[in-house]
């Protein structure tokens, strides 16, 4: 490995759209493991090396370990030249996600069971045959992710997680759990992964999984039903642009999923000292978040009455294994279902936070936030009049309540209980949703801030016009 490789990436981190860890700076880089990926490249005259790095911080905070697969070549074909990372000793290093050989033979060690030294190379078992030879296409996900995903040959989803925390990720142990008690209906199917140790802990660096390549994800979907909607300038029933009937049937796929994950793992019943310690982790939340978004201030005051009213009403609230960061762009339209993806939870999250046994209503508030970013998103697009159409402002509204109803009327036929029958617990979660966007936003897409805040806001004028029922907040 070149010597001066941990300095090029101490560069090169900043730039990935994955690090986690933006504006911080970087103290220094050490490679903690480097892991040869398949000796059979080196015929090809490449060498893929799986490299986890530990990034220390000049702030003297925690430090961070991210996976880098790395190729290594001495003549770069042209097809991987925006993939470079620096030339170092007569050799190219690069982004190995970018390379189809390094990627399907990760594929292929998966489907053959490989063991490279600390890395365990394994296909779910049942899951059906992998490819285990043949001339793989590759091409990036291209979408706007927190991971790195490839798609081979159309068929397989081959995700590397960047930020590495030790433990089995939610995302291959939730969907396993689900297959369990025959409730892995609404997710993909895990087919393999890449498992190894991490400071003497197990640790998943990929995961394959079928690509559903036949679907429409949930944020384009109601995106273009808002659109349709504003096109024909009626009252959503009657136009093009009503997304109630795929919110409802969304709302049964949430519900069907939770109730896998209950099966599967468990529920518990959350007690009074559970709840305060709860609410205490949303004051804790706003107050971090005020730090940096001084707009949020003037609605701190509103959002304690409802977090102290939570406090001294709410008695129990069961609580279980839950997605963590559900929103429409974590759900895939098939010709006949909805699925759900990314079970990761939330991207900053800690993995204890990640195992942590929640309220199902907190993914509830996930997708009911997500109908309101995707009613307002036109009103922050480029180009868009600072002051916008109050009528358009009304058919957004509409849109998103109706689909929010809709959502909690499916969500309801199939678990038996409407998330709107429990109001003060479902608005705090909305609001600490809405906090956490606030600060989600203005790390990665400042442009995007103004509509968390924008609900912050509507949710602190709801709490101070002292409207009891949760519907009010939508
Ligand atoms: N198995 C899959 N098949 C097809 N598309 C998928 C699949 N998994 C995820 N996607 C799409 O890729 C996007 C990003 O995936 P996600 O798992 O959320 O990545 P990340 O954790 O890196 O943010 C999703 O929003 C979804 O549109
Ligand atoms: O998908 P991730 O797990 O990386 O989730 C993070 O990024 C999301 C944006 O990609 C962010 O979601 C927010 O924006 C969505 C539209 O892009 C919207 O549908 C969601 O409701 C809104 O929260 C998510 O919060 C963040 O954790």
């Amino acid at each position: 490995m070149p010597a001066r490789l941990p300095l090029v990436l101490a560069a090169w981190l900043p730039r990935q759209r994955w690090f986690a860890a933006k504006g911080r700076v970087i103290d220094e880089v050490a490679v903690e493991q480097h892991i040869p990926l398949d000796d059979r490249l080196a015929e090809g005259g490449c060498l893929g090396l799986l490299l986890t790095l530990r990034v220390a911080f000049a702030d003297g905070g925690p430090a961070e370990l991210y996976q880098v697969p790395i190729g290594l070549r001495s003549a770069l074909p042209p097809a991987l030249e925006p993939a470079v990372i620096a030339a170092l000793d007569g050799l190219v290093c690069y982004d190995a996600l970018a390379d189809p050989e390094i990627t399907a033979a990760v594929l292929h060690g998966i489907a053959t069971g490989r063991t490279l030294g600390d890395l365990r190379l394994r296909a779910e078992p049942g899951a059906g045959r992998l490819p285990a030879s043949g001339t793989r296409v590759s091409r990036p996900l291209g979408v706007e992710q927190s991971n790195s995903s490839v798609v081979l040959d159309e068929r397989y989803l081959l995700k590397f997680f960047r930020r590495l925390q030790p433990g089995v990720n939610q995302e291959l142990e939730l969907p396993r759990a689900l297959l369990e008690v025959g409730g892995a209906g609404h997710v993909p199917a895990i087919l393999g992964s890449a498992e190894g140790t991490l400071d003497g802990r197990p640790v998943t660096y990929a995961v394959v999984q079928h690509y559903v390549a036949n679907a429409a994800d949930g944020w384009s979907m109601a995106l273009g039903s808002v659109r349709d909607l504003l096109a024909g300038g009626q009252v959503p029933d009657q136009a093009g642009g009503d997304f109630a009937s795929e919110a409802r049937r969304l709302g049964h796929t949430v519900a069907e999923v939770h109730d896998g994950l209950a099966r599967a793992r468990g529920t518990r019943v959350l007690g009074r000292e559970g709840i305060v310690a709860v609410v205490g982790e949303m004051r804790a939340r706003l107050e971090q978040a005020r730090r940096h978004i001084s707009a949020l201030d003037r609605h701190a005051g509103s959002l304690d009455v409802l977090f102290t009213a939570v406090e001294s009403a709410v008695d129990e609230v069961t609580i279980q294994r839950v997605h963590g960061d559900l929103h429409l762009g974590q759900v895939l339209r098939t010709p006949t279902d909805w699925l759900l993806v990314d079970f990761e939870g939330e991207p900053a999250a800690t993995q204890d936070e990640r195992l942590r046994m929640r309220s199902p209503l907190r993914d509830v508030a996930g997708m009911l936030r997500s109908f309101d970013y995707a009613a307002h998103h036109q009103f922050i697009e480029p180009g868009h009049p600072a002051v916008p159409d109050p009528a358009a402002v009304r058919l957004a509204d509409e849109w998103s309540r109706r689909s929010q109803a809709a959502f909690c009327e499916g969500y309801a036929e199939r678990s038996g209980a409407d998330p709107r029958d429990q109001p003060l617990l479902l608005r705090a979660l909305l609001a600490d949703k809405a906090v956490y966007e606030a600060v989600y936003e203005s790390r990665w897409r400042p442009h995007w801030a103004s509509l968390p805040v924008a609900a912050v806001r509507r949710y602190a004028r709801e709490i101070a016009s002292g409207s009891p029922r949760a519907h009010d907040f939508f």
